[in-house]
């Protein structure tokens, strides 16, 4: 969310983001409320004053101007309850629209709707070529008895599905070789809870937004997230860094799940759209510089091409429009990548740059060089995501025969094989 003073001085600047984001909060709304409660809260203040001058006079009068004080002071409690009570609603109500205040978008956003107005950056690689029918993911893996879809959906019903065999092996190689390169690259690994209390939603922005989206556990207050950047936007809630240990750089993995309300028929088949996935998260907490965002943001954007390049994948870099990357992006860039059963490109990977948005939801702070204590910038993208990524792979690397090339640099991880 925003910081008030910020909304106070740059009301326009706040009501253009949210029309290019397709938001509908009333900033008028939350400017008068916030006049409000400062004013309610002074009246409250200055109440509170004169109650405590109360018991000073209470204790030089005599017993009659006691009592008059006595009768007095029960009116006067009456108000200060009231009082109270209209201050403690104005700035729930209040709290409720702050956490709805969008980031000012980057100013190279495409202005639209939603994805319609991506823009497509660059296209690396080109599309293989197949002197036979390529299959889709879904038969190459069936046919392999590499993946249980209907005997999974008897477990755990739409959307469901198993890996078999050497398709695990894969997917483990995928998650060792991308932990191996970011940790090479000075990210930590980190495996985080995917049972998370309502602050980290909150503090990261699911919550109360997309909450239809998030698997909830009432019996015990939990919900199940969606991404590992929940848990790893909570680890440091509340703390205040010393700023020599920024940028922080964490590799997060957790399972993610997601009930996919909003997709209700697409993407049913296969591996493409599930509620359960697999995810290695790439995480940085930086200090509050837009230059230094903007620096991480082209690292984590670098990292995930160089995934997909030394996969041999071919890959679209896009840069998101106002009304697709959502309440909380400054910047948000996806990376897609070509599935030949589709004949395009499709979502993989998602980089974005949320300033200090999620840290004052989350009070993730730092102390500066000369001791200032001032919100984080956090970041995060995708390094890969399974089964889609597995996918991808099946279908781009399948043989006549229905084997699998194995991209070079997950072969040291499959014992050495080139074909599974
Ligand atoms: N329901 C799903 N099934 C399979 N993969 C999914 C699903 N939802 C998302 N993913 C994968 O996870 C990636 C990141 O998801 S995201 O919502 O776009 N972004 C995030 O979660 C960010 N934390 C960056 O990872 C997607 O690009 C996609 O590859």
């Amino acid at each position: 969310m925003l910081d008030k003073r910020f909304i106070r001085d740059n009301p326009q600047a706040v009501k253009d983001a949210v029309a290019a984001k397709g938001l509908d909060l009333d900033v008028d709304e939350l400017l008068q409320l916030d006049q409000d409660n400062r004013k309610l809260q002074f009246e409250v203040d200055t109440a509170q004053a004169t109650r405590r001058s109360f018991s000073k006079q209470f204790a030089k009068a005599d017993e009659a101007r006691r009592a008059e004080l006595r009768a007095e002071h029960e009116a006067f409690d009456g108000q200060l309850r009231e009082l109270r009570e209209r201050l403690a609603q104005s700035g729930a109500r209040l709290a409720e629209l702050m956490l709805q205040t969008p980031t000012i978008p980057w100013s190279g956003a495409p202005v639209g709707p939603d994805e319609s107005a991506n823009v497509v950056l660059r296209t690396v690689g080109t599309p293989p070529e197949f002197d036979f029918t390529p299959l889709d993911h879904t038969e190459l893996a069936e046919r392999r008895g590499w993946a249980e879809f209907a005997r999974a959906r008897r477990v755990a019903g739409e959307r469901a599905y198993a890996l078999v065999g050497d398709l695990v092996m894969l997917e483990r190689a995928v998650h060792s070789y991308a932990l191996d390169l970011l940790r090479g690259r000075e990210f930590t690994p980190v495996s985080v809870p995917a049972l998370v209390r309502e602050e980290p939603l909150v503090g990261t922005g699911m919550l109360p937004k997309a909450r239809e989206e998030i698997y909830a556990i009432p019996a015990d207050d939990l919900y199940l997230a969606g991404t590992a950047e929940v848990a790893l936007v909570g680890l440091h809630a509340g703390e205040i860094l010393d700023a020599d240990r920024l940028p922080l750089r964490y590799a997060g993995i957790a399972p993610s799940f997601r009930r996919e309300i909003g997709s209700a028929s697409r993407d049913v088949r296969g591996l493409l759209r599930v509620h359960q996935f697999e995810k290695v998260e790439m995480f940085v907490l930086c200090a509050a510089d837009e230059a230094e965002s903007a620096r991480w943001h082209a690292e984590l954007l670098a990292t995930a091409e160089r995934i997909l390049t030394d996969l041999g994948l071919c890959y679209e870099v896009v840069e998101c429009a106002t009304g697709d990357m959502g309440v909380g992006k400054f910047r948000m860039n996806d990376i897609n990548t070509w599935f030949p059963s589709l004949g395009r490109f499709r979502e993989t990977h998602s980089c974005s740059t949320l300033h200090d948005w999620q840290a004052r939801r989350a009070n993730l702070r730092y102390r500066d060089a000369d001791g200032t204590i001032r919100f984080a910038h956090t970041l995060n993208n995708t390094a890969v995501a399974t089964p889609r990524l597995l996918a991808a792979l099946l279908e781009n690397f399948q043989t006549a025969d229905g084997q699998l090339r194995v991209p070079e640099v997950l072969r040291p991880y499959l014992g050495g094989r080139e074909l599974i």
